[in-house]
């Protein structure tokens, strides 16, 4: 079996870096890479990285800014954020000179092309094995080697198992999949959710409606899983119902905070990445394309292209019709 002894992550933001730990943790060689070369040079020498403040890069960690040495790895994770990732492996691609695995790290649906990440990997570097990495785990808890446990999914189920086995370690726990499409669908769709219960928790409405918006948004999320061909125990599993639970139910998670503070009628925090945001209006493209209902996912687009106000969204939620639950 391929132990893919060298790993390269590409993007050195909170999570790049969370994931760049783990792999040490792992015994693997290790480069993160940062598309900016002064960031590079001082995370090197400060051997911290002011996107997970107060965590210490491990000393064998090497950190570059030079894209042809990271890509000379066995096994390539992409930690940029989801609509960049195209333009990232586009780069990478010309440097790949063997079928190396590319785990894509990043959550969300490119807009325009709605397609997933590993689909923007397979178009952008043909040659790349493209695999998905997703799962409730904040960079924060990661890195300081609390124990986190995550979906790793690969069309070849051999590929997905070596992958995980090259990653893995006690705190970190990587669960092989072959179902990538169930696993993208878990991480793209559950960002936005989080707005949405990070807004009824901001406007105050209660334990009881955050529970019930988690739960209906669960189901929208499997309506959409399913007719895209998920499986039902990826959707209930660590990529899906996991990663829907924890974002859900933590102000930790920045879809999450940015829905607290909408709820709240404050600004967004400043400098914070949440890809729900991004997310939201291609999700409900792609959910209508397929004639799936995702009404809170809609609402949530709509508070956030001004479309409708945060309580018209709550009143039209409140009063659709009676129906039988599904
Ligand atoms: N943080 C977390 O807990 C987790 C995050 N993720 C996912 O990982 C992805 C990245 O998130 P995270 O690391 O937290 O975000 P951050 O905001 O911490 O970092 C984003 C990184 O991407 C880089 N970047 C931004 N734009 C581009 C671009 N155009 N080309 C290349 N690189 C770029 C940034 O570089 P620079 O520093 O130069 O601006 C930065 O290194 C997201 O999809 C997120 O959903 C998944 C699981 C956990
Ligand atoms: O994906 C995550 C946890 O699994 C991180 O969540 P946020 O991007 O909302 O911070």
């Amino acid at each position: 079996m391929d132990t893919f002894q060298a790993i390269a992550v590409i993007g050195a933001g909170a999570w790049g870096t969370a994931l760049a730990t783990v792999a040490a943790r792992a015994g693997r060689n290790v480069t993160l890479w940062a598309r900016n070369a002064d960031h590079a040079t001082r995370i090197a020498a400060s051997r911290e990285n002011p996107r997970l403040p107060g965590v210490r890069l491990a000393p064998e960690i090497v950190v570059t800014s030079e894209l042809a040495l990271a890509a000379r790895a066995d096994m390539l994770l992409v930690a940029t954020p989801a609509q960049h990732l195209r333009g990232t492996v586009n780069m990478l691609a010309s440097h790949l000179t063997k079928p190396t695995p590319v785990v894509a790290c990043a959550k969300g649906i490119e807009h325009g092309t709605h397609k997933f990440m590993t689909d923007v990997i397979a178009e952008a570097a043909p040659h790349a094995r493209p695999a998905m990495l997703s799962g409730p785990s904040f960079a924060d808890d990661v890195a300081r080697g609390l124990p986190t446990a995550v979906t790793l999914a690969a069309k070849d189920e051999v590929l997905a198992s070596a992958l995980v086995q090259a990653l893995g370690s006690p705190t970190f726990r990587p669960y092989h999949s072959t179902d990538i499409r169930g696993v993208e669908i878990g991480g793209a769709a559950k960002n936005v959710l989080a707005i949405a219960v990070g807004i009824a928790v901001g406007r105050k409405l209660g334990a009881s409606a955050q529970a019930a918006l988690t739960t209906r948004g669960f189901a929208e999320l499997s309506r959409l899983g399913r007719a895209l061909g998920a499986r039902s125990e990826t959707l209930v599993g660590l990529s899906g119902l996991g990663d829907l639970i924890l974002t859900c139910s933590s102000p930790q998670s920045r879809n999450f905070a940015l829905g607290l503070a909408l709820g709240r009628g404050e600004q967004a925090p400043a400098g914070k990445l949440a890809e729900g945001e991004f997310t939201a209006p291609v999700l409900i493209e792609l959910a209508a394309s397929q004639n799936i209902e995702m009404p809170v996912s809609e609402a949530v687009a709509a508070i956030l292209s001004g479309r409708s106000t945060i309580d018209a969204a709550i009143d039209g939620l409140l009063t659709r019709p009676f129906k039988a639950e599904e």
